[in-house]
C-alpha cells in the first residue's frame, strides 16, 4: 500500500497558500485492509476512509465510469490494481492533479506544476465531461485565483462549452449548483465565475435573470461603465473587498440589480421601479436553486431598499425607520451590515467610484443605535398598554433620529 498526498493541499503547498484538508490518495490497498488499520469508512458508495488519528481522508485510488447524466450519475471502480496514473487522470484540473510521496517527491503526470506556475485552469483529460459540476468548479477556482493572475485555458473553455451545448449544466441538481455558487461568491473575485459562466454559455442557462443584465445600458453620469452585467461584476468585487468571504453578502450584491433586465425599452439608460421589477426575478433564482432563507429574504431587502440606503441622509426620519423597521435591524444589527456591506458595494462597484466614501453607512448605524435606545419600559411605567405602547415607542423613535441628527449636524 502507497500513501500519497493529493489535491488542493499540495497544490496550495506549491502556491504558498495556507493548506486547510489534507487529502490522501491511496494505492494498491483493499478496503478490508484500511479497515484493519482502524481506518474508518465515509458513506457507502465512495472508497473514501478517515484516518483513526488525524481525521484526514484517505481515498482508495480509482476510475470513474458515468452511468448517467449529472451528481448521481456516478459508479466508483476502485480496486488495488488501480495506478496512481489512473486515479489522477480522472480529476478536474491539472493543478489539482498533483500527488506528492511521503519523502516530499512531486508525481505530476498531467503537467500540474508548469500550469501552476503558468497561471493556467486546464482540465486533465475528456474525462473532464463525467461530472458536469466541474464546470462550476472552473469557474469557482477562477474566481479564487484570478488574482493571483489565472485564467482559464482555451481547450478548457472549449469543452465547457461543449458541455453546455451537450445540456450537460441542465442534469446539475440545484444543491450543487448553490454550493458551488455559494463558494465562489466567497472567493476573492466572483466576477471571474460569472465570466467564465457567461464565457460557455453556463449563465444564461443556470442563471438567466443575471445573464440578462449584460447589454443593458444605465445612465453614464451615474454608471461610467454603462453595462448592467459589468456594473454586477464590479459590485461583486467590491462585496468580496468589503466583506471578504461573505457569500451572504455576495448573493445580496448579485441579485440586487435584477429589475434592471425588465425595464421597458423605450425607458432606457433610466431605470425607474427597478427594485419593485427585480423581486419577481430573485424570488425565481432564489426558488430554484434553493437558497437559504436568510440569503433570499436579505438580498430581496437589498434589492428594493438600495436606492433608500442611497438617499438616507436626505430621507425623513420617520422613513429612517421605516427602513431599520424593514432590516428588522433593531433586533439585529448584524443584518443592518450585511445590508450596508452590499450597498457599500453597490456604490462603489461602478467605474471610477472604487473608493467613495459612503456616509450613509454610518448614518444609519447611528440611526439605528438612537432607536434602539427607546425602550418600552418607561411608556408601561406611563399606564399605556397595547398598541399605545407601541405608537408611544414609535414616536419617540422618530424623535431620537431627529435628535441624532441635529446634534451631528
Ligand atoms: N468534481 C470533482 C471534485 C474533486 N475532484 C478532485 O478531488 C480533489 C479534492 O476535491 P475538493 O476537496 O473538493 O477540492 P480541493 O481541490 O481540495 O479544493 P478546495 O480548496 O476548494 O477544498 C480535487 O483537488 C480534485 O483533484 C475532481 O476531480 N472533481
Amino acid at each position: 500500500m502507497r500513501i500519497y498526498l493529493v489535491g488542493g493541499a499540495v497544490r496550495d503547498k506549491l502556491l504558498g497558500r495556507p493548506v486547510v484538508d489534507h487529502d490522501h490518495v491511496v494505492v494498491g490497498a483493499r478496503p478490508d485492509e484500511l479497515l484493519a488499520q482502524g481506518y474508518r469508512p465515509v458513506g457507502k458508495d465512495f472508497p473514501v476512509f478517515l484516518h483513526p488519528d488525524t481525521g484526514e481522508e484517505y481515498a482508495l485510488a480509482r476510475t470513474e465510469r458515468k452511468t448517467g447524466h449529472g451528481y448521481h450519475g456516478f459508479a466508483f471502480h476502485a480496486d488495488p490494481a488501480v495506478t496512481l496514473e489512473q486515479d489522477l487522470a480522472r480529476r478536474d484540473l491539472t493543478i489539482n492533479a498533483i500527488a506528492e510521496d511521503e519523502h516530499g517527491v512531486l508525481i505530476d503526470p498531467f503537467g500540474g506544476v508548469r500550469d501552476l506556475e503558468a497561471r493556467v485552469l486546464r482540465h486533465v483529460s475528456p474525462a473532464f465531461v463525467e461530472d458536469p459540476v466541474r464546470l462550476l468548479r472552473v469557474a469557482r477556482f477562477a474566481a479564487r485565483f484570478a488574482p493571483l493572475g489565472f485564467s482559464v485555458a482555451d481547450e478548457t473553455m472549449a469543452l465547457l462549452r461543449h458541455m453546455v451545448a451537450a445540456g450537460e449544466v441542465d442534469h446539475l441538481v440545484p444543491e450543487r449548483v448553490w454550493a458551488e455558487t455559494r463558494k465562489a461568491l466567497g472567493e476573492a473575485q466572483p466576477s471571474a465565475f460569472l465570466r467564465v459562466l457567461r464565457g460557455c454559455g453556463a449563465l444564461r442557462a443556470l442563471f438567466p435573470e443575471v445573464d440578462a443584465l449584460y447589454g443593458i445600458p444605465q445612465r453614464a453620469e451615474f454608471h461610467p461603465e454603462i453595462d448592467t452585467g459589468v456594473h454586477v461584476e464590479m459590485v461583486l468585487d467590491a462585496a468580496a473587498g468589503i466583506a471578504p468571504g461573505d457569500d451572504l453578502v455576495g448573493f445580496c450584491a448579485l441579485t440586487h440589480d435584477l429589475g434592471k433586465a425588465l425595464t421597458p425599452v423605450d425607458e432606457l439608460p433610466r431605470h425607474v421601479m427597478h427594485e419593485q421589477r427585480g423581486v419577481a426575478p430573485l424570488r425565481a433564482l432564489a426558488t430554484r436553486l434553493k437558497v437559504p432563507t436568510e440569503h433570499a429574504v436579505l438580498a430581496e431587502l437589498v434589492c428594493r431598499e438600495h436606492l433608500n440606503a442611497h438617499r438616507a441622509l436626505e430621507l425623513k426620519p420617520a422613513t429612517v425607520l421605516k427602513l431599520l423597521t424593514a432590516l428588522d435591524a433593531l433586533r439585529r444589527p448584524e443584518r443592518l451590515e450585511s445590508f450596508l456591506a452590499a450597498c457599500l458595494a453597490d456604490k462603489r462597484g461602478r467605474l471610477g467610484h472604487e473608493h467613495d466614501d459612503y456616509p450613509q453607512a454610518d448614518y444609519l448605524r447611528r440611526a439605528r443605535g438612537a432607536a434602539a435606545a427607546v425602550v418600552a419600559a418607561p411608556f408601561v411605567a406611563q399606564g399605556l398598554q397595547g398598541p399605545a405602547i407601541g405608537a408611544a415607542m414609535e414616536r419617540a423613535r422618530v424623535a431620537a433620529i431627529v435628535e441624532m441628527k441635529l446634534c451631528n449636524i
